[in-house]
């Protein structure tokens, strides 16, 4: 065979390899009693470039295990996590994160917080400012530079988590239940938002989430895990059109048929005890 005719160059190679990938995974806790819990078993998961992913499954299956396997504060007990084609070692820069707890300095101003990644990547001060006034503006809270956490609503502060994310251009986007503590019309603008964020920026993202409808209406392609130990039940690709309304792509025939879909694979799930 000729190698040469065939071989694809590597930074085009380089760029077809799945942002993450977990090969086979399975992930067992040993607790100070001396009790096992399996939290994954021979779970597998790909998240191409620029792909957004969601992870639905029961309370306590091990979805958010899986994220902490993609950081690599976990390392899994079976099998291999890749970020980028490399086995995960250690804190990746290019991985950025939002959880359900807001990750804001209460001490700082909101300036100062979206500055803060910036600045601890070594940006100059000038320069890491000028770029936070941007994502401030952005996220729509020109007015509020100069407030505090704890002088914003539970909505605002979401939106310095995003700002404090997006301005470190993360190539992956790992979201736990981000948006599970906030009502349901501030939910949906703050998905909207994520939405346009995103599709701006063109990272992969992982969004863990409890909440079926919000994973398929934000998703390229949804995994379904099952009861723990989670293994992989299902997944679906979501091919409603882009870009997408929040409040309005949820009253689309072929969202409710995905989500009746769905529904019937995790209610058996969910119903296991
Ligand atoms: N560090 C740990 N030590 C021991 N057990 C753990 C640890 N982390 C997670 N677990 C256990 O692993 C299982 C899966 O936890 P995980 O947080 O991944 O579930 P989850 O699907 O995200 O849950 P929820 O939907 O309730 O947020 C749970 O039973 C949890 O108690």
């Amino acid at each position: 065979m000729n190698q040469t005719a065939t071989a694809k160059p590597a930074a085009a190679a380089k760029l077809d390899t799945p942002a993450i990938e977990l090969d086979n995974v399975s992930c067992r806790f040993i607790t100070a009693d001396g009790n096992v819990t399996v939290a994954l078993r021979d779970f597998s998961m790909s998240v191409a470039r620029g792909e957004f992913v969601a992870v639905v499954g029961p309370t306590g299956c091990g979805k958010s295990t899986t994220l902490s396997l993609i950081t690599g504060l976990l390392k899994p007990t079976i099998g291999e996590v890749r970020v980028m084609g490399e086995p995960v070692n250690g804190i990746d820069p290019r991985i950025g994160f939002v959880f359900q707890n807001d990750a804001v300095f209460p001490w700082r101003s909101v300036r100062d917080n979206v500055a803060a990644g910036p600045l601890f990547r070594g940006k100059p001060k000038d320069q890491a400012y000028e770029l936070a006034n941007e994502w401030i503006r952005r996220v729509g809270l020109d007015k509020f530079g100069d407030h505090y956490p704890h002088q914003l609503s539970g909505g605002m502060r979401k939106r310095v988590a995003l700002a404090q994310t997006f301005i470190n251009s993360p190539e992956i986007l790992l979201m736990d239940e981000p948006f599970s503590a906030l009502d349901m019309q501030t939910r949906t603008l703050m998905q909207d938002e994520l939405l346009q964020l995103w599709s701006a920026h063109s990272g992969s993202v992982v969004f863990v989430t409890h909440d079926l409808e919000e994973a398929i209406a934000l998703a390229d392609k949804v995994y379904v895990l099952t009861a723990r130990p989670a293994t992989l039940k299902s997944t679906y690709q979501i091919d409603l059109p882009r870009p997408r309304v929040m409040e309005e792509v949820r009253y689309e025939q072929r969202f409710i048929d995905i989500s009746r879909k769905i529904w019937s694979d995790l209610r058996e799930e969910v119903q296991i005890k």
